[in-house]
């Protein structure tokens, strides 16, 4: 299998190539050249498997051509340990509805996590990390990781890093936006002691270190110049080796649902709706790929909180580059997001993988005009309504869902999850006629403890402390933290101007790595 830019079918790179890249030299995504079908047979003998085989025989026909199935099998083995469960139960799919309640009966949560920092990154980044490792130490290279986040995928990114082995190459440069990711998910970057971990503060919102960090690895040692043995690459969601392996949990969510449904609805032909808690996109698009390979998915459902581009463009068709836009604070952070890379392979793939026309519309977007509108192509916009659906979900909506799941289903949902609790409410799950849908719960509650506490109070969050609070996570909490550096934001200076000087720093922390 070889990849390709979302932009341009012309250039060629290997899996090494695309992982070691993130972006494509043209600025587009990369994606598989094709995707692999699975039919029925198929999935009935996946159904059999445990969480590790299933994802050797999802990932297998994408990294063929580079390593063989034995070594995938070892590293996706190195990249599972460290969970809380077997690998039978590594993602619990759960029917919300308890015993003899029948108000939400096609209902389902796949618990995304049960992993090391207790979000469902870990699955992305712990396979994407080995995987550049695995290239790494092929090519004798040493490689900076460059991470942004709003909460999640940093801490899932430093704790891949750590538990690769100690001759490993890789080092990790995280930037998170200070005071707006929650005291847990800071406390997991700041007490990372490894050498081979920075963490930096920068005092701007959500995305905002997007673009420094694009023109970094845009202009590094990677697939981008000849130089292969120092590499800069980025690992969010617009790294391929994150989707790729995020496709596997619809499929397994899809596979646990079906055999469920099969004792109550032995003639049913499953399809399966899915709600996301959609920030940058990465789920969506795993989802979305995992669809186009022929897994029975229905409608795929965007839960979203105030902060709301994919909302718009998925009501509106109007897609916009809003560079000035502030991102609003939320009690779910992790899905602040002002422009999500993802968009553009979702649009791929919508588009039937046309890439001229999704150069098109990326030209338009990333040039003076800053917007583009899927609308006007009247095939590709009613081909998106009819695959998608979204919801925009305030603060007050999320701590409703929150107070109500765990009322009247005695369930604990994290933030996230609950926008897309809420999102499936508003759009008509709560009904017994509704398709089947699976709701992905993303993040776990003893994150987020500030926003637990807003929506259900004080006492029913020392509730949770005392039954449920991992033990791990109570560790955590007792470490002590190590001061960061901070990118300090100039008020006299505009957005563009302050994005331009955290570069120039973030330049030079990478050069401390080597
Ligand atoms: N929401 C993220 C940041 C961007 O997401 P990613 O999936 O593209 O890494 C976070 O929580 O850090």
């Amino acid at each position: 299998m070889k990849f390709v830019s979302t932009r341009d079918a012309s250039q060629l790179f290997s899996l090494g190539e695309a992982l070691f890249s993130g972006y494509a030299p043209d600025g587009g995504l990369l994606v598989p050249q094709w995707l692999p079908q699975v039919d029925e047979a198929t999935l009935q003998k996946w159904s059999q498997l445990d969480y590790l085989d299933l994802s050797v025989e999802v990932l297998y026909p994408f990294v063929q051509d580079d390593m063989s199935r034995n070594e995938l099998h070892e590293l996706l083995e190195m990249a599972l340990k460290g969970f809380d469960t077997d690998l039978k139960n590594l993602v619990p799919v759960v029917p919300m509805s308890l015993e003899g309640n029948n108000e939400a009966p096609n209902i389902f949560i796949a618990e995304l996590f049960h992993g090391p920092t207790f979000c469902f990154k870990d699955f992305g980044l712990r396979v994407t990390i080995q995987w550049l490792n695995f290239f790494a130490t092929r090519r004798n290279a040493s490689v900076t990781l460059i991470v942004s986040t709003t909460g999640d995928t940093g801490p899932a990114a430093v704790q891949a890093v750590q538990d690769c082995n100690s001759s490993s190459r890789l080092g990790v440069l995280v930037h998170f936006p200070k005071g707006q990711i929650s005291d847990f998910q800071r406390k997991q970057l700041t007490t990372a002691t490894s050498t081979r971990v920075k963490i930096v503060a920068f005092q701007g919102g959500g995305d905002d270190m997007d673009v420094p960090i694009k023109n970094i690895i845009m202009t590094s040692k990677s697939i981008h110049t000849n130089d292969k043995n120092r590499v800069v690459c980025g690992v969010n969601s617009y790294n391929i080796g994150r989707p790729l392996m995020q496709m596997v949990h619809f499929v397994w969510t899809y596979l646990r649902v079906a055999e469920r449904r099969k004792r109550d609805h032995p003639s049913e032909n499953l399809q399966l709706d899915i709600v996301v808690p959609t920030g940058a996109m990465g789920n969506l698009a795993g989802c979305y790929m995992a669809k186009k390979m022929g897994v029975p998915l229905g409608i795929l459902c965007a839960g979203v909180n105030i902060n709301d581009i994919t909302d718009v463009v998925f009501r509106t068709g109007k897609l916009e580059r809003n560079i000035d836009q502030q991102l609003k604070k939320t009690l779910s952070d992790a899905i602040n997001i002002q422009l999500p890379y993802n968009m553009e392979r979702l649009l791929f793939y919508l588009t039937e993988q046309d890439h001229d026309q999704i150069r098109d519309w990326y030209s338009q977007l990333e040039g003076p005009g800053r917007f583009c509108d899927i609308s006007t192509s009247n095939r590709w916009w009613s081909k998106l309504k009819s695959e998608f659906q979204s919801a925009r979900v305030t603060d007050e909506e999320l701590c409703e869902a929150m107070r109500s799941t765990l009322h009247q289903y005695g369930y604990w949902a994290d933030p996230h999850t609950c926008v897309a609790l809420a999102a499936a409410k508003k759009l008509g799950y709560w009904n017994e006629k509704s398709n089947p849908v699976a709701i992905m719960a993303t993040a776990a509650p003893c994150k987020f403890q500030e926003a637990m506490t807003k929506a259900l109070g004080v006492e029913k969050w020392q509730e949770y402390e005392r039954l449920h609070f991992p033990t791990r996570g109570k560790i955590l909490n007792e470490m002590k933290e190590i001061p960061t550096t901070v990118y300090a934001s100039d008020a006299t200076k505009t957005l563009a101007e302050n994005q331009r000087d955290w570069e120039a720093k973030a330049r030079e922390l990478i050069e401390q790595f080597s």
